[in-house]
């Protein structure tokens, strides 16, 4: 038997960064979403006892690296399945861009070894074995919108944001997530954004009110880094977008639009001298609804 399960794209629409834990994690307050920008995964049952990933993209580790691997070999173990699985990975979110692309291929590894082995594991179960292999992959496993603390994997689920266009540009450069929250320093942030006024913009459905309130503390590590991130920030703006960010540790930036009408001068700004833009939707439908 052969299964499909797709693996959106999140971004962050606020990422606040408290404090440095004992445990080198950062213990954080995050806004995160879901767009329509997926890759899929297929999988294939295998009678023998083997986990053996293929893809497209020639540019992501395919052995014990791949944290769709590591999903199933945690799944394997958990529930002592004996079988084996083939899963193909196609991949349309670019990697190592602040999208968390590695961690909804687990998550939907997780989700879709659940369903091929009919193991009937619940959803919040899965939640915690995907909080197992990565700080990200918890909210990729249940999806929707939500509030994030802790390391990222404590989450509340919130009303969706109101729908709108999201521009995404990735600049040909791979940031390092560890490599930044090791430069992140609590005292260089003048201001922080606030979760309040982002919660009420998203409860109140008040487009204009989330843009006002995108706010990301990472930005200050990547974009000092990367100058080429602030221009395309700023270009992104110029050209039309209402709001604009980084999304989680960058280097992708992302920009909500409400009007159709605008999206070709943007887009062809933006390619004019990136090449990776994207233009998708919010995914607005799975998770609480307003
Ligand atoms: C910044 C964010 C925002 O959503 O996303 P990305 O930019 O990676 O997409 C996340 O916090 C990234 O989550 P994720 O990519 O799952 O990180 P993990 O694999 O758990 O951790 C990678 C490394 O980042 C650092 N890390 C991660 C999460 C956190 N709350 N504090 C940290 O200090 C640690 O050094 C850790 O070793
Ligand atoms: N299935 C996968 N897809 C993409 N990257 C993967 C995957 N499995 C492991 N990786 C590795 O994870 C790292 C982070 O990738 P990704 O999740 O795309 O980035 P980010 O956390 O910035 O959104 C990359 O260095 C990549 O080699």
């Amino acid at each position: 038997m052969k299964i499909y399960e797709k693996a959106p794209a999140k971004i962050n629409l606020l990422l606040d960064v408290l404090r440095k834990r004992e445990d080198g994690f950062h213990e954080v307050e995050m806004i995160m979403t879901m767009v329509d920008l997926s890759d899929r995964l297929e999988m294939e049952e295998l009678q023998r006892d083997a986990i053996i990933i293929s893809s497209q993209a020639g540019y992501i580790p395919l052995d014990e690296k791949n944290l769709a691997f590591q999903a199933a070999r945690l799944i394997k173990e958990r529930y002592d399945v004996k079988k084996g699985v083939y899963i193909h990975l196609d991949k349309k979110i670019p990697v190592a861009a602040g999208l968390a692309g590695g961690s909804s291929d687990a998550a939907a590894a997780l989700r879709g070894l659940n369903r091929l082995w009919q193991l009937g594991i619940p959803e919040e179960e899965l939640s915690l074995l995907g909080a197992e292999l990565g700080s990200d992959v918890p909210f990729c496993v249940t999806g929707g919108t939500a509030l994030a603390t802790g390391r990222g994997e404590k989450l509340e689920p919130i009303e969706n944001p109101p729908s709108c266009w999201v521009v995404l540009a990735k600049p040909p450069i791979n940031v390092s997530t560890a490599d930044v929250y090791g430069r992140f320093r609590a005292g260089a942030i003048e201001q922080h954004p606030s979760l309040p006024r982002m919660l009420d913009a998203i409860r109140a459905g008040s487009f204009t009110g989330v843009c006002e309130e995108l706010g990301n503390v990472l930005e200050d590590v990547t974009l000092r880094l990367y100058p080429e991130v602030r221009m395309l920030k700023e270009s992104m703006l110029r050209l039309g977008a209402d709001g604009v960010l980084m999304s989680g540790s960058g280097p992708t930036v992302f920009g909500l639009v409400s009007k159709e009408a605008k999206l070709a001068r943007i887009y062809n700004g933006l390619r004019g001298f990136c090449k990776e833009v994207y233009v998708v939707r919010m995914l607005t439908s799975p998770g609480v609804q307003s």
